[in-house]
């Protein structure tokens, strides 16, 4: 399968969205659970709400393809795994090169086979996307990590674990990624794991819950310092992935990019950190009633600042969107993106349909208004294109929007779910 040239989506836009949504679980939640479950020797993992998404369905061949036994049921989203069979540490390029999440599997194969193979690394390109972080933090409990170059010329890690022994590790940021995978090289290692500048992303607190009930001893999250007491197994238990809150933003900003009012079930305000209060001051109307988060948009669009933080900063993953909404908003807004050096690509996209977007470096400033107009745009990473889909709903005319595989790594059913709120879009694929 090519890596996104295959589906496209079509958007005529003008709609205001009206009604109910369903917030899937989160991906970047479901994925280090995934490579948590393999760490389990016996019994089997179910988890629960799990989003039908191409990352997860990679996640699936990937544990399978280890040797691990893993089925997802789709119509109960529902994922079981039995990764009492693990066989194989090899990570092979074909599919574990196609998302970021693959490699949170290198814990489980550290601890259940003493090593791992990584014969490539994918997710969305936003520029330089290091895991430093990580292979420190190995060597510091005691693995060895080598390279070699394969005659294809890819490099291929190989991390030896021997006895992975804890430590007092660290990440210079607080990587998110980084922050659960070496969570998950000390849960089951010798003794006792400091880890310093820990990630605070309530994903990365949602994956401690999932290895504390597995039966590992973890205390500190969300504070920065974790602290990891070493077992000697974990169990097979049964979780509910948390709501996904970037998904949850983009149908914030679809109710205000259109004009519309939603509800959205399963979202909470307090996971949006800032990005809540950004959207606020820009014009959107938030009111919580419990577990569904009711949104609208009644006056015209202000523009607005955002600079991108770690949680509960602005999240990275809502830049792009908040790209497209302030292509709207009535005067210049300025953004700042500080976790990645390459995540701009969305702003000659939206070019195509008719915006004013200076960018300079890392940071890009809007000249909104503008009146957009349907084009034929690309998808080029996972948030491009939830942001053109935004663009579409809101443009005069026809979007078509390219190279949707990567739209599919992170948004299930989106066709479904924004057509059920009156949008008129179509999912295509070759
Ligand atoms: C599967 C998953 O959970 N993906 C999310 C995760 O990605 P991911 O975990 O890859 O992001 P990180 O938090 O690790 O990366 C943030 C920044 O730190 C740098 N860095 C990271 C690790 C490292 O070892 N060395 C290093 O320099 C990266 O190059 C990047 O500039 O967090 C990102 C930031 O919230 C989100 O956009 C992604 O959706
Ligand atoms: C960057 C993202 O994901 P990944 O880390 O999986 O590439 C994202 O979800 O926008």
């Amino acid at each position: 399968m090519s890596m996104g040239q295959d589906v496209r989506y079509r958007v005529h836009g003008g709609r205001p969205l009206q009604g109910t949504v369903f917030i899937q679980g989160a991906k970047n939640a479901v994925l280090p659970m995934i490579g948590a479950s393999l760490m389990a020797a016996k019994g089997r993992t179910v988890l629960r709400n799990v989003p039908i998404i191409e990352d997860v369905r990679r996640a699936v061949e990937l544990a399978r393809a280890i040797g691990a036994k893993a089925e997802l049921h789709e119509a109960e989203r529902t994922l079981v795994i039995d990764a009492s069979t693990l066989s194989s540490p090899v990570l092979p390029a074909d599919i574990a090169s196609r998302f970021r999440g693959s490699f949170l599997f290198v814990p489980a194969l550290l601890h259940r086979l003493g090593e791992a193979v990584i014969e490539g690394v994918g997710g969305c390109n936003l520029g330089s996307r290091n895991l430093d972080f990580h292979y420190n933090g190995f060597k510091r409990m005691g693995a060895t990590v080598t390279e070699q170059i394969a005659d294809n010329g890819d490099g291929i890690i190989h991390i030896k674990a021997g006895d992975l022994r804890g430590g007092t590790l660290y990440c210079d940021t607080p990587s998110h990624t980084g922050t659960e995978n070496l969570i998950m090289a000390a849960a089951l290692a010798q003794g006792t794991t400091l880890i310093k500048n820990a990630a605070l992303e309530p994903e990365v607190l949602d994956n401690i819950e999932i290895l504390q009930r597995m039966g590992a001893r973890i205390s500190g999250g969300g504070t920065g310092f974790i602290t990891v007491e070493g077992v000697d197994e974990l169990n097979g238990i049964e979780h509910t992935v948390m709501p996904d809150r970037i998904d949850a933003g983009v149908f914030v900003m679809a109710a205000a990019i259109t004009g519309g009012e939603l509800s959205l079930v399963g979202a909470s305000l307090e996971h949006l950190g800032v990005a809540a209060d950004k959207l606020e001051q820009m014009g959107v109307e938030f009111h919580q009633q419990g577990a569904v988060l009711q949104v609208r948009r009644e006056r015209p669009l202000r523009p607005i600042n955002v600079i991108t933080d770690e949680y509960p900063g602005f999240a990275t993953d809502l830049q792009s969107p908040i790209m497209a909404l302030s292509c709207f908003a009535d005067g210049p807004s300025y953004i700042y993106e500080r976790i990645f050096d390459g995540r701009f690509k969305l702003a000659e996209e939206l070019t195509k349909m008719g915006a004013d977007i200076e960018v300079n470096g890392n940071r890009a400033k809007v000249n909104g208004p503008n009146v957009l107009r349907g084009a034929e745009v690309e998808a080029h990473d996972l948030r491009c294109g939830s942001a053109l889909v935004l663009a579409g709903l809101a443009a005069e005319g026809l979007t078509t929007i390219t190279s949707a595989y990567y739209l599919d790594r992170g948004h299930a059913h989106t066709a479904e779910r924004l057509s059920q709120l009156g949008a008129d879009i179509v999912r295509e694929a070759d």
